[in-house]
């Protein structure tokens, strides 16, 4: 199992305490993609947060590729998710700077012990896998929106992480895009035999994943 969430809850204090997770238990094996739907406001960002390690403060249990993660402390778990998790966001956050090669590649400079040559192969077949490769020397403000979001795939993808987590990866997209998009995640998930998890409001999506989990007021619906 590559992700196990075990009865996660979480309370946030502002403006006074609320639990907006109760009990969530997820468990996602190596090429699975799991879409996680529900009406605004009933956790979805939450949860994906809190499974990709970037907020610890949360009740319960969590093991990505079998580590504990309240088990590393903060320097061990920035390596951590460096290496083991991936992210795409419904907005891309791709660094206008550079051009769409060095986003690629920046993940891979900060954290490995691979040389630069290397890294940059590796990104150039990422951007080929994604249908970007024609693109590596554009900068990246120049690319439409499903072209930004495709490199952004790849950039989650450099470090060759167990776990992607992808929060409204194609809200910002039309249609078409947003299944260019999903279809290029399902078959990451299936060739390359990772566990993905997806917050989506997209029925297209959450009717073609492997499995699909609604969320309702903070649980799980069984
Ligand atoms: N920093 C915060 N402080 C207080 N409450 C918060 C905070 N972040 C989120 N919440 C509350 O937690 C609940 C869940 O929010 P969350 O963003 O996870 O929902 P969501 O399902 O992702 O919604 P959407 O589909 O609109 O993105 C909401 O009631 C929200 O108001």
């Amino acid at each position: 199992m590559i992700l196990e969430a075990q009865c996660i809850n979480k309370y946030f204090l502002d403006p006074e305490k609320h639990q907006v997770l109760k009990e969530v238990s997820l468990s996602v094996p190596e090429g699975e993609l799991v879409s996680v739907y529900g009406e605004s406001g009933s956790g979805k960002s939450t949860l994906l947060y809190i499974l990709s390690t970037l907020d610890m403060d949360f009740e319960g249990n969590l093991k990505i590729h079998n580590q504990e993660v309240k088990d590393l402390n903060a320097s061990s778990l920035t390596d951590f998710r460096n290496k083991h998790i991936g992210f795409v966001y419904q907005f891309h956050y791709l660094l206008p700077e550079f051009n769409v090669l060095q986003n690629v590649m920046l993940p891979a400079m900060k954290l490995s012990k691979k040389n630069k040559d290397d890294i940059r192969k590796d990104a150039l077949n990422l951007l080929s896998e994604v249908g970007m490769k024609g693109f590596a020397k554009r900068p990246s403000y120049q690319l439409s929106g499903g072209q930004q979001q495709r490199v952004a795939i790849a950039r989650a993808l450099i470090n060759d992480p167990s776990l992607i987590v992808a929060d409204e990866p194609t809200g910002n997209l039309d249609q078409k895009n947003s299944e260019l998009i999903f279809e290029l995640l399902k078959e990451i998930t299936g060739s390359r035999n990772k566990a993905v998890v997806i917050a989506t409001h997209n029925p297209k999506i959450y009717h073609n994943s492997n499995r699909s989990i609604e969320m309702i007021d903070g649980s799980i619906r069984l």
